[in-house]
């Protein structure tokens, strides 16, 4: 192990990133609590504002995954497709199987400009998490119950209001509608086959009802689905603590466009096509699986100094006061201003795993409890 990894992979290191993502990130959602007067006077403007705050934010994490870990993330997609990405409101479909899977999205929405706008439909849960589900809250993000009898207003309503967004976004969806683990996925096969529906085998039967209603009320804004299927060289299992960790992950993302007009406006028949797509990408999975290639040319765009440059000025910003506030505290030598700070400290460490945890449900945190015992 070099230096640098060693370095990277240090409690201390991974300490210190986290206090600038949460501190910068509580600032900026202080930030974005200011622009709420700006609404009162021009929406636009305000929601301009906020998609660049959310780009200061998103892009940190981005930066993590490019610069930080390294992690090479490929796009096979055809030509004449590639040229509609970022110039275009789109649907994105993809499948849920990585705790990295939404940061590989992040990573193509900002190489193509959209990230700051980009939304995506979101269990309610996720509104109450400090930073990222209070930016989410002023970006326009929808939420959902999972209650099909009450999302299916309150959805429907959310998309609605993005008909006169001022910038193109993506809307990501994932239709499994939970990330895919060989439990879930056996008894989701099991409703598959008690409703005479094919089996899948890397996929989660697709929930419909919440893209029959996407498609439905993004008619005439959004003008393609973006289906994306991501896969990993190598057999790799990403975590987000290996990004922390500097580990680099080879991500490769396979992405068709689909006219958004090709997609039936009937309810049944909507569904039906979303399972007919969901056969496709699971052979798409399978062919990856044996070659260790998706069909398709590779028409990468390259990572962007934006995400760094944001990081390095937020990092700055951050470690300046602390720097300071450390400086004082230790010259002062005042034993109780240091135990109270420490004091501090290890209640921070303690109390964001467990934040973790109760969000979660435990399985970042029982998997770096397994890291550090393994
Ligand atoms: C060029 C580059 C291209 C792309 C780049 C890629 C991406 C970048 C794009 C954007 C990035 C933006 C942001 C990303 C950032 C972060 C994302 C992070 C987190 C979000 C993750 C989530 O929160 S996922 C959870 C929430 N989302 C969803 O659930 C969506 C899917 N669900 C639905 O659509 C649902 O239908 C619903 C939520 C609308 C309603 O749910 P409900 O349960 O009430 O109804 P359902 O109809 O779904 O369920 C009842 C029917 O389901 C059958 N059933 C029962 N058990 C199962 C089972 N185990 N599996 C499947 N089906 C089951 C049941 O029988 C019912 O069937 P009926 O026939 O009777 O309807
Ligand atoms: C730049 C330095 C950054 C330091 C690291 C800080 C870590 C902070 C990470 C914040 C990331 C928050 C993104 C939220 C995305 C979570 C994805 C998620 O939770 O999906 C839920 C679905 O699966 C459905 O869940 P189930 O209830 O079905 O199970």
């Amino acid at each position: 192990m070099g230096l640098l990894q060693l370095l990277k992979s240090q409690f201390l290191c991974h300490l210190i990133l986290c206090y600038v993502f949460v501190v910068s990130g509580l600032f900026i959602n202080l930030l974005q609590f200011c622009t709420l007067p700006v609404w009162m006077v021009s929406k636009q403007l305000a929601r301009r504002i906020n998609i660049r705050l959310a780009y200061c934010l998103s892009s940190q994490m981005v930066a993590m995954l490019e610069w930080w870990s390294g992690t090479e993330c490929t796009l096979y997609t055809e030509p004449q497709s590639y040229r509609f990405y970022g110039k275009e409101n789109a649907i994105v479909v993809l499948n849920h199987s990585y705790d990295i899977d939404f940061l590989c999205g992040w990573t193509f929405c900002e190489r193509f400009g959209v990230l700051g706008s980009s939304k995506v439909l979101a269990k309610k849960e996720l509104s109450y998490v400090p930073v990222i589900g209070w930016m989410w809250y002023f970006l326009e993000i929808v939420f959902c119950k999972r209650k099909w009898e009450e999302d299916r207003t309150l959805v429907a309503q959310s998309l609605q209001k993005l008909h006169d967004y001022p910038e193109h976004f993506w809307f990501l969806l994932y239709c499994e509608g939970t990330r895919f683990t060989p439990k879930k996925h056996q008894v989701s096969m099991q409703v598959a086959e008690s409703k005479g529906l094919p089996i899948l085998k890397h996929h989660l039967l697709p929930r419909t009802k919440g893209f029959w209603v996407t498609v439905q009320n993004l008619r005439g804004k959004a003008a393609a689905v973006y289906d994306s299927t991501l896969n990993f060289q190598n057999n790799e299992k990403p975590t987000l603590l290996g990004v922390l960790n500097g580990e680099k992950y080879h991500a490769d993302l396979y992405v068709r466009r689909i006219p958004l007009d090709l997609i039936p406006e009937d309810e049944a028949e909507c569904a039906a096509w979303l399972h007919k797509l969901y056969q496709e990408k699971d052979s798409f999975q399978e062919q990856y699986t044996q070659t260790g290639r998706f069909p398709g040319p590779i028409v990468s765009p390259p990572r962007r100094l934006w995400s760094l440059i944001n990081w390095l000025f937020w990092s700055c910003l951050m470690l300046y006061p602390l720097g300071v506030l450390l400086t004082g505290l230790i010259s002062s030598g005042s034993m109780l201003s240091i135990i109270v700070s420490l004091v501090f400290c290890s209640a921070g460490t303690v109390g964001v795993p467990s934040l973790w945890h109760l969000y979660f449900g435990g399985r970042w945190l029982k998997r770096l409890q397994l890291e550090f015992v393994g």
